[in-house]
């Protein structure tokens, strides 16, 4: 999973230098942040939408279509911030070793 992400990362970081006319990436980044988070909103509500059409009996490639356009225009955002996806992924994996840790402990008391 993350060697998916990492290797998407390392594509988006090369768009940053491509021509607007020939890449969606550059053409984000040539329009600018307001852009870039206006397509991130955009996608969020779409996820947010294609979720309660799952739970009413809808179609779930629609949820797994919207929630990877909601991941790859976050990515294009932390790109266009020069922040790194591996911090993300840091923080989520510093979560999970807090929350193991903290499972062990509860037990250790049983
Ligand atoms: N993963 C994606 C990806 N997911 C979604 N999209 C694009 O995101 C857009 C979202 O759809 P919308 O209908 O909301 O967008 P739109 O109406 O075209 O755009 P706006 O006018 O609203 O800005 C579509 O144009 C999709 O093609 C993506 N475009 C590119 N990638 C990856 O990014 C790499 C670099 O892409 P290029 O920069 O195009 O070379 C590619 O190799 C892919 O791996």
């Amino acid at each position: 999973m993350s060697d998916v992400l990492t290797e998407l990362a390392a594509i988006l970081e090369q768009r940053k230098q491509a021509s607007p006319e020939s890449s969606y990436v550059a053409s984000l980044h040539n329009r600018g942040l307001n852009k870039i988070l206006e397509k991130v909103g955009e996608e969020a509500v779409e996820t947010i939408l294609a979720a309660r059409d799952v739970q009413s009996g809808g179609d779930s490639q629609t949820l797994v279509s919207e929630t990877a356009d909601l991941w790859f225009h976050s990515l294009v955002m932390l790109s266009h911030l020069d922040i790194s996806h591996e911090q993300v992924l840091e923080e989520l994996r510093k979560r999970f070793n807090i929350s193991g840790l903290a499972e062990k402990a509860a037990r250790s008391k049983q």
